[in-house]
């Protein structure tokens, strides 16, 4: 089968190219730049279709997005083209060719409700900002298409590779004596490789076949970006920068984030059958990788 991932020069398309590297399947790797990586501009909607068509496409993984939360604020009509528009060109196209759409999505289009339980896939979305708002409308326009299609809520996405909280606080934490980060935010950080590993399994065995809809998908457990940064300077062995808790007034920013975006994992589990790793575990891994590499 042919598979084609958008947005293959992010943290997620490359880890795809990891864990895909010895498959049988024919993968297309593209995004907008890059070396060793074809050309599609997902807001392009005839080059969507032209590729799809061309290529005999029978799965579209769509990593392609527009990710940085603050910046969205002030370029709102390009979040909303790439995120949400764009994304409903990749669906009509694979509507048009019978295909199937992987794409995905994100914690942050839950937050705008005071509550402490894991999301669930069917509780109503109530994003904070214009990229969770985009993000959402994404989601709305694939399963308006009626492509057949699966979408992956993920959350606190971090790997090896490009800008990310894991490279940032290795940074700040080796250089700084004071850190302040936010206590009153939670989630679950998520290895860009599991997830990938995890979407990979489904395409390699064909376990999409009858199990279309949405899924959540983060690491095992649950921490604030406080406690995020406190694991991050322990596995990096940075013991002299004095990380302390802060409330997020205290960080401001143009968008104000979600204070509980857990995602419940309970229906990838029980449909999948798949193994998912615990937050830390992952992260131990992935810091030990970034320090192999220096
Ligand atoms: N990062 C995170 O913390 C989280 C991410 N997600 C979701 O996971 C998915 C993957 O995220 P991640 O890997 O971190 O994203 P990245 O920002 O690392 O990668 C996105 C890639 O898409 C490329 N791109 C930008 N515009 C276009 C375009 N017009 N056509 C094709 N490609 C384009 C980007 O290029 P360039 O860099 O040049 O713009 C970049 O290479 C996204 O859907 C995101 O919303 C969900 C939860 C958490
Ligand atoms: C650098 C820094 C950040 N913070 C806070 C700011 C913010 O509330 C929190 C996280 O910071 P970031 O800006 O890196 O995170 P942010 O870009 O909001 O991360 C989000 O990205 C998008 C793409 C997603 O889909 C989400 O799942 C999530 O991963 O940490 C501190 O408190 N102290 C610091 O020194």
């Amino acid at each position: 089968m042919n598979i084609l991932v958008t947005g293959s020069e992010g943290q997620l398309g490359r880890a795809l190219r990891r864990a895909s590297a010895a498959s049988s399947d024919r993968y297309f790797f593209t995004d907008v730049a890059g070396d060793d990586t074809l050309r599609l501009d997902i807001t392009d909607a005839e080059a969507v279709e032209g590729f799809i068509r061309e290529h005999g496409i029978g799965v579209v993984v769509n990593c392609a997005a527009y990710t940085n939360v603050d910046r969205a604020e002030d370029d709102a009509a390009r979040a909303e083209l790439l995120n949400a528009t764009a994304v409903g060109y990749l669906a009509n196209a694979m509507q048009k060719s019978g295909g199937v759409l992987i794409h995905i999505s994100t914690d942050y289009v839950f937050g705008g409700d005071p509550y402490n339980t894991p999301c669930r896939e069917e509780q109503k979305g109530t994003p904070t900002g214009v990229y969770g708002v985009t993000k959402l409308q994404g989601e709305e326009a694939v399963r308006a298409s009626g492509c057949r299609h699966l979408i992956f809520r993920t959350a606190w996405l971090y790997s090896e590779d490009g800008a990310n909280f894991v490279k940032t606080m290795l940074r700040l934490t080796e250089e700084k004596e004071e850190l302040k980060v936010v206590f009153d935010q939670a989630g679950t950080p998520t290895y860009a490789g599991d997830l990938a590993g995890a979407i990979f399994g489904i395409v390699e065995r064909r376990l999409f076949e009858g199990r279309e809809g949405t899924y959540h998908y983060s690491n095992e457990g649950v921490c604030s970006w406080y406690d995020f940064t406190k694991a991050i300077a322990e596995y990096a062995g940075h013991r002299r920068c004095d990380i302390q808790p802060c409330h997020s007034d205290e960080f401001p920013s143009k968008v104000k984030r979600p204070s509980y975006s857990v995602l419940d994992k309970t229906k990838f589990r029980t449909t999948f059958g798949l193994e998912i790793p615990y937050w830390r575990d992952s992260l131990e891994k992935c810091i030990a990788n970034i320090v192999k590499k220096r």
